[in-house]
Order: C-alpha cells, then sequence, then structure tokens
C-alpha cells in the first residue's frame, strides 16, 4: 500500500471517471519490475559467469547527483547488477573523462555506462555522450540511440520517458489514438518522451517555455505529461476531466521536501489517473535503467552465442 498521503487519497479514489483520481504507484509497480529483473539478472550470472556490470561516472560534488548515484548502486543490488561508481572532482579535464569511458567500453564485465547528468560547464557533454559505446549506452542518450527514436532502431530507451510508458502499460492506459501533450522539451525526458509516445501512434503535441497560453494545449490532453521543473504548474482549470496525469517534475521545497510540476490533490479532483511526487515516475526511471542494463548483458550474451555458432558452422 502507498504511505501517508498517498494512502489517503488511494482509498478513496475510484478508477478512470470519477471524482478523485486513480493514483498511479509507480514504487509498487517498480517494486513487481524488480523481481522479474533479479530472475534475469541470475540467468545472465549462471551463463556467463559474472553477473550484469553497470558502471556509473559522477563528476563534481553535486549533492543531488550524489542522491541518485547512490540510489541506483543500491537498486543495482536489488536486481542482481554488479555497480561500480567512478567518481572525479568537478575540475577534472574532459580527456580523462574520454579515456575512462574507452576503458570501459572495452571491459567485458560491464554491460551499461552512465555518466551521471549535470556535468560541470567546462565539459563537452556531447562528446562525453557520444564516446559512450552505443551498445553499453543504458541511458539512450547517444546520437544513434536519440535518433533510433525516430526510425524505430533505437537499443535503449531513455529511462524516465520509458518508465513513463510502462507505467501507462501497467494501468492498461490506451495510447493508440490519445491526445498526448507533452510540457517540457528536454533532450532527456520530453523530446523522447514525444518520439516514444508518437511510436505507440498517439497524437502528440510538444509545449515549453516559451508556449503562449499553455492551458490551451494541456485541456485537450488525454494523457498529460508534465517535464517542466516549475512546481505547481499545472492547476485543475487546464486539465481535462477524466485526462491521465503524469508529472514528471522533481522539485526541492525550501523545506527539502520534493514536490512535482502539478497540483496534485487540485487536479487529483479532475483526473481519472495521476501519478504522485514522490514514488510516481522517479522509482520507475531507476528500475528503467536495470531494464536496460539486463538487456544489454542478454544481448551480449545473444551475440556471443551467434559468434558459435558461426564457428561451428
Ligand atoms: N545520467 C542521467 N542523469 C540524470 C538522469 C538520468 O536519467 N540519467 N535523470 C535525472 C536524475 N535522476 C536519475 O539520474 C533521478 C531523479 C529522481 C529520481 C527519483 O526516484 N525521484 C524520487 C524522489 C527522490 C527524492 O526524494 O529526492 C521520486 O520521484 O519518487 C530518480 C532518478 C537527472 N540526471
Ligand atoms: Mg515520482
Amino acid at each position: 500500500m502507498p504511505s501517508g498521503k498517498i494512502a489517503r487519497w488511494a482509498s478513496l479514489s475510484h478508477p478512470r471517471t470519477g471524482t478523485l483520481a486513480k493514483i498511479i504507484d509507480g514504487q509498487k509497480l517498480a517494486r513487481a519490475l524488480r523481481v522479474d529483473l533479479l530472475k534475469r539478472a541470475d540467468a545472465i550470472a549462471a551463463r556467463r559467469g559474472t553477473p550484469p556490470g553497470l558502471a556509473v561516472i559522477l563528476v563534481g560534488d553535486d549533492a543531488a547527483s550524489a542522491v541518485y548515484v547512490r540510489n541506483k548502486i543500491r537498486a543495482c543490488e536489488t536486481a542482481g547488477i554488479h555497480s561500480t561508481c567512478l567518481r572525479f572532482p568537478s575540475t577534472v579535464g574532459n580527456d580523462e573523462l574520454l579515456t575512462t569511458i574507452t576503458e570501459l567500453n572495452e571491459d567485458a564485465a560491464i554491460d551499461g555506462i552512465l555518466v551521471q547528468l549535470p556535468l560541470p560547464p567546462h565539459i563537452l557533454l556531447d562528446q562525453v555522450l557520444e564516446a559512450i559505446s552505443v551498445e553499453k549506452d543504458v541511458d539512450g542518450f547517444h546520437l544513434y540511440n536519440v535518433g533510433g527514436l525516430v526510425t524505430g532502431n533505437t537499443i535503449f530507451s531513455p529511462c524516465t520517458p520509458y518508465g513513463v510508458v510502462k507505467l501507462l502499460e501497467s494501468e492498461n492506459i490506451a495510447i493508440e489514438g490519445q491526445n498526448v501533450v507533452v510540457v517540457g522539451a528536454s533532450n532527456i525526458v520530453g523530446k523522447p518522451m514525444a518520439l516514444m509516445l508518437m511510436a505507440r501512434d498517439a497524437t502528440v503535441a510538444i509545449c515549453h517555455a516559451k508556449t503562449r497560453d499553455l492551458a490551451q494545449f494541456t485541456i485537450l490532453a488525454d494523457i498529460l505529461v508534465v517535464a517542466a521543473g516549475v512546481p505547481g504548474l499545472i492547476i485543475p482549470q487546464m486539465v481535462k476531466t477524466g485526462a491521465v496525469v503524469i508529472d514528471v517534475g522533481i522539485n526541492r521545497l525550501p523545506d527539502g521536501r520534493i514536490t512535482g510540476d502539478v497540483d496534485f490533490e487540485g487536479v487529483s479532483a479532475k483526473a481519472s489517473c495521476i501519478t504522485p511526487v514522490p514514488g510516481g515516475v522517479g522509482p520507475m526511471t531507476v528500475t528503467m535503467l536495470l531494464e536496460n542494463t539486463i538487456a544489454s548483458a542478454e544481448r551480449g550474451l545473444a551475440r556471443s552465442g551467434r559468434l558459435l555458432e558461426n564457428m561451428d558452422s
């Protein structure tokens, strides 16, 4: 059961058409998915003698990044993934990062590599992301994988939008033919989210900081995905009755608590389904990182199996 305030709303809620939205519990789904991930990781370890491996590169001393990385490392432990965190001071040179990534690309025990964002401004972000082997790019930030979202050839989907798709699927929420409005056009959430939903035949509009009269778009959304980084941006008047509302925002309040981009209590009275913050999309982001890492290891095994077959024939 969800805890605290979430539990109070969950107990009052009823599906889809009621006056209080159903709360989509990302924590619960993440826990359920990790049971299966652990089985897949164990199967990989049994076949190749080493568990799936993830390398995380953390640069500088951003407190939030350190927390996210710690959570990823802990999540790996629960899913049978071996993880290693390589920490660098904020003064690290671009070349040192590139050398490290090259070594990790060649390391057979490492199936996934990610560079925690944001990076200090002197680091050439594009160069660093492009240095990661596309086959180990478990964040899905490499240009090849980003481009693959357009053409349907991506190897890894970026974790946050992938988590949103899983949440929608878990609730049997139809995507095909639905009007989707994505608020926020970042490279790591808004843009890939829009592409992934287009690939599932939704009609998608992307709004952003320069959009005039945001409400005229959001009010049309059957599914509203909000990743703007503006606390309380979405109020009930901006939401169609019965809409599915996915809040990807993570904003830290002065008292240390985190809140999303959606007025949760107000919008819950209008939406049919809604994700809370925390406990909605966030836990799914980390779970999809585990999924991508395990999928990478499975693909590696399939490749080496094919190689052996070719040598036999
Ligand atoms: N290399 C990457 N950098 C960043 C990513 C990313 O996917 N890859 N995304 C964000 C940060 N992030 C993961 O890295 C992330 C942020 C928040 C959560 C999360 O679980 N949030 C919880 C609340 C946590 C809290 O209380 O602080 C929730 O919403 O329930 C997961 C992952 C930017 N950088
Ligand atoms: Mg959340």
